[in-house]
Order: structure tokens, then sequence, then C-alpha cells
């Protein structure tokens, strides 16, 4: 295996794992731009099902022309997640894993070893990011720059999708922003899973706040609009609408139990200085009804159940009328008091987030330099095109750093 600072043949050999919303447009993309990428070899490609490998010492890697009929015509059934890892080891160059699913179960068997044989990894993929404490400091110390021989390891797309919030807050961290001196003692209150893993940094961050989730941006953009006029179809129906166009988790029910913005605000807080314990370690709101929260089945058995509870919604919105205001699913970090939650809040109309349309995002983050008006990142956080647009932008962060 050659490692990111190893001399090797200087071909970049990618394992695309996920072939659902975001790798087929991950995977369009990518054709589009092999033509100006000559390093790069597509060396695998696998759904849940089904996998195209290339040799991968054959310079005649995979071809994306026609990779659907390729891998649905594959006589190669699905490569176990345990065996990715040897896999992509044997290639004759660098190698990146490209997770584009929701997978634990390949987080689990691939990711430490991957990056620990320097095989990079860009994904959208929360999981990795948003378990415990120790399996996000493990991920640290196996990747590079942390383990000189690791592989890379980018995950812009896991908040916001292809908008640049982890590298805006990168590039904030790198340059020393100052934050306001903090009280000398924290509140007693404070929640013992969330705690600063070092004192105040002069670059620590002090807040981010806004809009997380795609999918419950176009939920309550279109169930709770500035404008009254036309009346609002029903909850659930709108909630079909988004999964339907590609905003949802694989499950709409990580969506609508605030989970997906939990696990978000766990990978910010842990990437501007927080040592959380689990997306458990603080409130989150959930909009799953109660009488549903236990209950199994489908994605689809639970959305026809939901229509039931349409009128719940209703009488939230109707809350927020009365006042002039609309809802919106919101979630915030404040450093100072190690306080971090998710829910919804009734806004006013001329607040930056009512304003929001689509699937948009809108993440405010505040330091010294931008203490009075905070730094925004606003636009499309959700959506096969955008997110797969921040997974090959990771790509091509890799390929920068290895040796040609
Ligand atoms: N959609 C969006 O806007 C955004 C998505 N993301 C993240 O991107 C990831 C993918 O999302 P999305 O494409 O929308 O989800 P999809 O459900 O559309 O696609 C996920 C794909 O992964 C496949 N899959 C699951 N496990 C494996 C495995 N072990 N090996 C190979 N394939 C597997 C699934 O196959 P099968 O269906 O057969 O199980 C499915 O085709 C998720 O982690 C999501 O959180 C991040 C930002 C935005
Ligand atoms: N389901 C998520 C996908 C992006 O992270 C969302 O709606 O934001
Ligand atoms: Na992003």
């Amino acid at each position: 295996m050659v490692l990111p600072g190893e001399k090797s043949n200087g071909k970049i050999y990618i394992g695309v794992v996920g072939v659902g919303g975001v790798g087929t447009h991950f995977l369009s993309q990518l054709s589009t731009l092999l033509p100006t990428q000559p390093r790069l070899r597509i060396a695998l490609i696998t759904s849940s099902t089904k996998a195209i490998y290339s040799t991968s010492t054959s310079p005649s890697t995979i071809s994306l022309d026609n990779w659907r009929h390729d891998l649905s015509t594959s006589n190669s059934t699905y490569l176990y997640p345990h065996l990715i890892p040897h896999w992509l080891a044997n290639c004759p160059g660098h190698a990146v894993l490209v997770d584009n699913t929701s997978s634990p179960k390949l987080v689990e068997e691939t990711y430490t070893q991957c990056l620990k044989n320097g095989i990079s990894i860009v994904t959208p993929n929360k999981v990795a990011f948003s378990a415990s404490q120790q399996e996000w400091d493990d991920l640290q110390a196996s990747s590079y720059p942390r383990n000189p021989d690791g592989g890379f390891l980018y995950h812009e797309a896991t908040v916001g999708a292809g908008l640049p919030i982890l590298s805006t807050i990168k590039d904030l961290l790198d340059t020393g922003d100052k934050v306001p001196s903090y009280p000398s003692t924290f509140p007693p209150h404070k929640p013992p899973e969330i705690v600063i893993i070092n004192s105040i940094t002069p670059n620590q961050i002090t807040h981010i706040s806004g809009v997380f989730s795609g999918t419950m941006s176009y939920l309550f953009n279109t169930f709770s609009p500035t404008s009254p006029f036309p009346q609002p179809q029903p909850w659930s129906t709108i909630v079909r609408q988004a999964r339907s166009l590609g905003y949802t988790e694989p499950d709409p029910r990580d969506d609508l139990n605030g989970k997906d913005v939990a696990r978000k605000l766990v990978i910010l807080a842990r990437l501007i200085g927080l040592s959380v314990a689990s997306t458990d370690a603080f409130p989150v709101q959930s909009l799953i009804p109660a009488a549903l929260e236990k209950q199994g089945g489908s994605a689809d058995e639970f959305l026809n159940k939901l229509e039931n509870y349409d009128g719940e919604m209703a009488t939230l919105r109707h809350a927020a009328e009365s006042e002039g205001k609309v809802l919106r699913f919101v979630g915030s970090i404040d450093v100072a008091t190690q306080n971090v939650k998710v829910g919804v809040e009734k806004v006013g109309k001329g607040e930056p987030v009512a304003g929001l349309r689509g699937s948009d995002n809108l993440v405010a983050i505040r330091t010294e330099r931008y203490k009075e008006s905070p730094l925004v990142v606003q636009g499309a956080g959700a959506g096969g095109a955008v997110t797969a647009m921040g997974v090959l932008a990771d790509l091509l962060r890799v390929v920068r750093q290895v040796p040609s």
C-alpha cells in the first residue's frame, strides 16, 4: 500500500460504496471530471447487492460510461465491508474509499483500518463522526496528519451537504480567530457530557447556530411559510415530498426525530474543541408523534401512519401564526455556556431563517472577528447533486496532496 507521503505510481484508485441518491450523482459528476484528472482510476463500485471491481493492477479500470448496466449485470456479488480495506490496500497507488452510504457497519469495519493503512476516506456519512467521543478521537489519531502514515479523512458533506461549513470553520481555527473573554467559572449546572477539552484557546469559536437540516428546512418553509397563501398542504404530504426530492435520510424518521441535526451539531462541536459524549448529551426535540415513537416498521409504513397526526403540526403552526410568527427547526452551540440544543422555534418573519427557501441551510458562526455580525453560510443543504459536489470536492482535496 502506498501511503500519502510515499512515492506512488502516481495513480489514485477510488473505491465507491453506495450508489443511491448521493452516490449516483457522485459518479455522474466524477465521470464528467475524469478527462481532466488522468491520475484517477475507478477500482471498485459496490451497491448493497452487487459490485464491479477492476483488477487492481490492470490499467484498464472500471469505465463510468455504463456503470449502472455493468453493476446490475455484474457476476460479482456485493463486497463485504471487512474485505474493502484489504482490496483497496492491494491497489498499486494511493487508494480512496468514497462512502456514500449511512451504514454503521461499513464505518465499523473499514474506517480505522483504511486510515491506518494509508487509505484515504471521503464521505457524507455522519455516523462515524457523531458516535462516541472516543471514536472521534480514534479517527483523528488514525488519519493524516496526526498519523503521518495515515490516510486523509474529509467529510465536508456531513454538515450542510456541499456548503463550505467545515472548511470555513477549519480556516477560522487555523487562522487563530480570537474569542471574547469568558467567565472564569462555567455555570454549575454544566452538563457533564459536554466539556471544553482544553482551556479557551485563542482560536476557539464561540457560537454556531441556524438551520442545519435541508429536510426540516424544506418542511417548515413549505408548511409554515411567511406568506399565508396558498394554504399549505398537510404535514405528512410535505414529508413525502421531501423524501421524493432526495432530501431525507434513508429513513426520514432520522430527520424528523432531530437525530440528523443532532449528529451535525456533535460534528461541529467536536470540530471547534468541545468534547461531546454523544447525540444524547443535549436536548433534541423529536417531531415523531409520541404514539409512533416506539413503533418499528418500514419508512413507508411510518409515513402512512403519520397522516393521522397532521393535526398536531397544524396546531403548532396556528400557535405561531397567532403571534405573527413562523416555525423553523433550528440548532445552536454556545461554547461559553456549553449548551447545545435542537428543536422547533417560533421566529419572526423578518428573521434570516424565516426567509429560507427549499432545502436551504443557514449557519451563523460567531468569533472575535465575526462578533457583531456573524459569518453566515447559506444555501441548499440537501439533495443528491449538492451533496455529491461536496464529496467530489473532498476527493480533489486528497488528489492535490498525493504526490504524483
Ligand atoms: N441526501 C442528501 O441530501 C444528503 C445525504 N447525506 C448523507 O449521504 C449518505 C447517502 O445518502 P443518500 O444517497 O441520500 O441515501 P440513499 O439511501 O439514497 O443511498 C444510500 C445507498 O447506500 C446503499 N448501501 C447501504 N449500505 C451499503 C453497503 N454496506 N454497501 C454498499 N451500499 C450500501 C443503499 O443501498 P440499499 O438502498 O439497497 O440499502 C443505498 O443505495 C447518507 O449518509 C446521508 O446522511 C449527507 C448530506 C446530504
Ligand atoms: N437528511 C439530511 C441530508 C443532509 O445532511 C438533511 O435533510 O439535511
Ligand atoms: Na458541508
